[in-house]
C-alpha cells in the first residue's frame, strides 16, 4: 500500500467515524444510562461512570436532603452503599437498621471509632476534647467528665442557672415581644438561652446572649463562625482545605480568625480562674461548681490538667450543649402548634402539678410560678412530647463512624477496613418497620405506659446516641427542655406566624432554616383554672 492509499483509506475511516459520531454518542449514552439504571435496582441509586452516585446526591441536596436519604434507605430496607466519584473520599455505607446500630454503637464499639478522617477535620476546633477523642484518651475524659457531670453540686448549679435564665432573662424578652405585639424568632431566642446556659455550666461565665435587644456577643459569634467554617471542611476535598489553610484564604482564614477569638476568651477565663483559686484558695473553689473549676481540682492521679486540656473540654461541652436542646425545643413548639390536643394535655399536666402543691402553690399568681426539680421530673406527658419531637426531628440528624477492621453488619453488609459509616437518625424516626404505620404522626402517647414516660431502646431511638458514647448531657437536656417548655406553655400560647416556611437547614445540627417566627398571647387565668 503506498502513502496515498494509506492516507485516503485512513481519511475514509475518519470520515466514516465523524459521520457516525452522533449515532455512536447516542448509543454510548443509552448504554451508560441502561447500565446505571440497572445498578439503581441493585444499589438504590444509579451509578454513573467516574462520578458514581454524585448526580443523585446533588439532586437530593436541592430539596430536603434528610427526606431524600430516608426515601433511599426505605427502598433499600434500611442500608445502602453510597458510591462517590472516583478518587474522592465520599464512599460510605448509610444505615438506619437498629440491628446495625446496636452492632456499631455497642457490640463492636471498639471497631467503630470516630476515626482519623473525622478527627483530622475538626481537630483545629475541638482539639483532643471528648467529642473528638477515641480509645484511651476518650475513655479517660468520659470517666472524668461523667464523675463531675453527675455530682450533686453540678446538678444544683444546672437547676439554679436555669431558674435564673428563664425567669430573669427569657420571660422578660418574651414579655417585650408581647408588649410590642411583635413577631419573635423563637429559635433564635432559644439558641441564645442554651448558649448562655452551657457557658454557665462549662466555664462558670454568662456571656449574656439572651438579653433585651438580643445583642451580638463576640464570643458567641466567633464560636458560631468557627463551627460553620469547620463544617465546610466535610464537603471540601481534604487536600483543598489543607491548601486553603496553608495559604490562609477563604473559609480557612475565617476559621483561623474565629478560633483565635474563641481561644482568647477560653484562655482568659481559665487564667482568671486559676488566679482566683490561688488568691482565694479553697473557699472560692468550693463556691463554684462549673466544669472548668471541677477540672481544676486535678485528675484522679493528683496531677493538674494542662490549660490546653481545659480549653478543649470546655469548647467540646459548649459545642455539645449550645444548640442541641434549643433546636429540639423549636421543633417541639412547631409540632405542638399543629397539634392543639397535645398542647391541651401538656397544659393539663403542668397545671395539675402546680395545683397539687401542698404549700398552696396552686393559688400563686401564674406569673410567679417557678417549677421545682421534683415537679419537672413528674412531667411525664411533656417528656413524651419532647421525645416525640426528637424522634421526628433529631437534633443530630446523621452521625458518622469509621470502621478500623473488616466487619460484617448483622444485615449482611460487608464493611472493608477504613469504610465510613453514616447512621441516619432522621430516617430512623420515619421507618414503618420501627415505629409502625403511624410513624410520621406526632403522637406523644406512644411513649407512655400506664400514664408514665417509658423510654425506648437507644438503638431504635438514637437521638442521644447509644452504647458507651451515649450523650453525657441527656438527663440535663431533658431537664432543661422540660423546664423551659413548661415555663413557656404555662404562660403563653405560641402561634407560628401564618405562612412562615419551616424546613430543616443542612448542617450538623437540625436547625430550622428560616428560624421559627411566632406570635405570643398570654394565657388567660380562667384557662388555667380549668385544670388547677
Ligand atoms: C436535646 C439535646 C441533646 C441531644 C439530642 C444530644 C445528642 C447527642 C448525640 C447524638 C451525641 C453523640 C455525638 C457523637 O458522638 O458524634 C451526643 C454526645 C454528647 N453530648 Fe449530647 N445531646 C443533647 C444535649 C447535650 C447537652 C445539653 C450536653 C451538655 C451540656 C451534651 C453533652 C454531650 C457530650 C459531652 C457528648 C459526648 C459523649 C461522648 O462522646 O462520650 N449533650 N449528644
Amino acid at each position: 500500500m503506498n502513502q496515498t492509499t494509506l492516507h485516503s483509506s485512513s481519511g475514509g475511516i475518519l470520515g466514516l467515524l465523524l459521520t457516525l459520531l452522533p449515532e455512536l454518542t447516542i448509543a454510548a449514552a443509552i448504554f451508560v444510562a441502561i447500565h446505571s439504571l440497572r445498578q439503581k435496582n441493585r444499589h438504590g441509586l444509579p451509578v454513573w461512570p467516574l462520578v458514581g452516585m454524585l448526580p443523585s446526591l446533588l439532586l437530593g441536596l436541592r430539596g430536603n436532603m434528610y427526606e431524600w436519604i430516608s426515601g433511599v434507605i426505605d427502598r433499600m430496607n434500611g442500608t445502602f452503599v453510597f458510591k462517590g466519584p472516583w478518587l474522592t473520599n465520599l464512599h460510605c455505607v448509610v444505615t438506619a437498621d437498629p440491628r446495625n446500630l446496636e452492632h456499631l454503637l455497642k457490640t463492636r464499639f471498639a471497631s467503630f471509632p470516630k476515626g482519623p478522617y473525622f478527627r483530622g477535620t475538626v481537630r483545629d476546633l475541638l482539639g483532643e476534647g471528648i467529642f473528638n477523642a477515641d480509645d484511651e484518651e476518650w475513655r479517660r475524659q468520659r470517666k472524668e467528665a461523667s464523675l463531675r457531670f453527675h455530682s450533686a453540686e453540678f446538678r444544683k448549679l444546672t437547676a439554679e442557672s436555669l431558674v435564673e435564665l428563664v425567669h430573669s432573662r427569657l420571660i422578660p424578652v418574651l414579655e417585650d415581644s408581647l408588649a410590642q405585639h411583635a413577631e419573635l424568632d423563637l429559635q433564635d431566642v432559644l439558641l441564645r438561652l442554651t448558649f448562655d446556659n452551657v457557658c454557665m455550666i462549662a466555664f462558670g461565665v454568662d456571656p449574656g446572649c439572651l438579653s433585651p435587644g438580643l445583642p451580638i456577643i463576640p464570643f458567641a459569634k466567633a464560636f458560631e463562625d468557627a463551627t460553620e467554617a469547620s463544617v465546610v471542611r466535610f464537603i471540601t476535598p481534604t487536600a483543598l482545605w489543607k491548601a486553603l489553610r496553608y495559604l490562609d484564604i477563604g473559609t480557612e482564614r475565617k476559621l483561623r480568625r474565629s478560633l483565635e477569638r474563641v481561644d482568647q476568651f477560653a484562655y482568659n477565663v481559665i487564667r482568671k480562674r486559676e488566679q482566683d483559686l490561688l488568691i482565694k484558695g479553697s473557699t472560692a473553689a468550693a463556691s463554684k461548681s462549673d466544669l472548668l473549676t471541677a477540672f481544676m481540682k486535678d485528675d484522679e492521679e493528683g496531677k493538674p490538667f494542662s490549660e490546653k486540656f481545659l480549653r478543649d473540654i470546655c469548647v467540646n461541652f459548649i459545642l455539645a450543649g449550645r444548640d442541641t436542646s434549643s433546636v429540639a425545643l423549636a421543633w417541639f413548639f412547631w409540632l405542638v402548634d399543629k397539634n392543639p390536643a397535645v398542647e391541651e394535655r401538656i397544659l393539663e399536666e403542668v397545671c395539675r402539678i402546680v395545683g397539687g402543691r401542698s404549700d398552696g402553690g396552686g393559688d400563686l399568681d401564674h406569673d410567679e410560678v417557678v417549677f421545682r426539680p421534683e415537679e419537672v421530673k413528674r412531667m411525664d406527658y411533656l417528656q413524651a412530647a419532647l421525645s416525640e419531637a426528637l424522634r421526628l426531628y433529631p437534633s443530630v440528624p446523621v452521625d458518622h463512624k469509621e470502621v478500623v477492621e473488616d466487619e460484617v453488619f448483622p444485615d449482611g453488609t460487608v464493611l472493608k477496613k477504613g469504610t465510613k459509616v453514616i447512621y441516619a437518625m432522621y430516617a430512623m424516626g420515619r421507618m414503618e418497620s420501627i415505629w409502625g404505620k403511624d410513624c410520621r404522626d406526632f403522637k406523644p402517647e406512644r411513649w407512655l405506659r400506664d400514664g408514665h414516660f417509658s423510654s425506648e431502646s437507644a438503638y431504635k431511638f438514637t437521638a442521644f446516641n447509644g452504647g458507651p458514647r451515649l450523650c453525657l448531657g441527656k438527663d440535663f437536656a431533658y431537664y432543661q427542655m422540660k423546664f423551659v417548655a413548661a415555663s413557656i406553655v404555662y404562660r403563653y400560647r405560641v402561634k407560628v406566624v401564618n405562612g412562615h416556611p419551616v424546613v430543616p437547614k443542612l448542617a450538623l445540627t437540625m436547625y430550622m432554616k428560616h428560624g421559627l417566627k411566632v406570635e405570643l398571647s398570654r394565657r388567660d387565668k380562667s384557662e388555667l383554672r380549668r385544670f388547677l
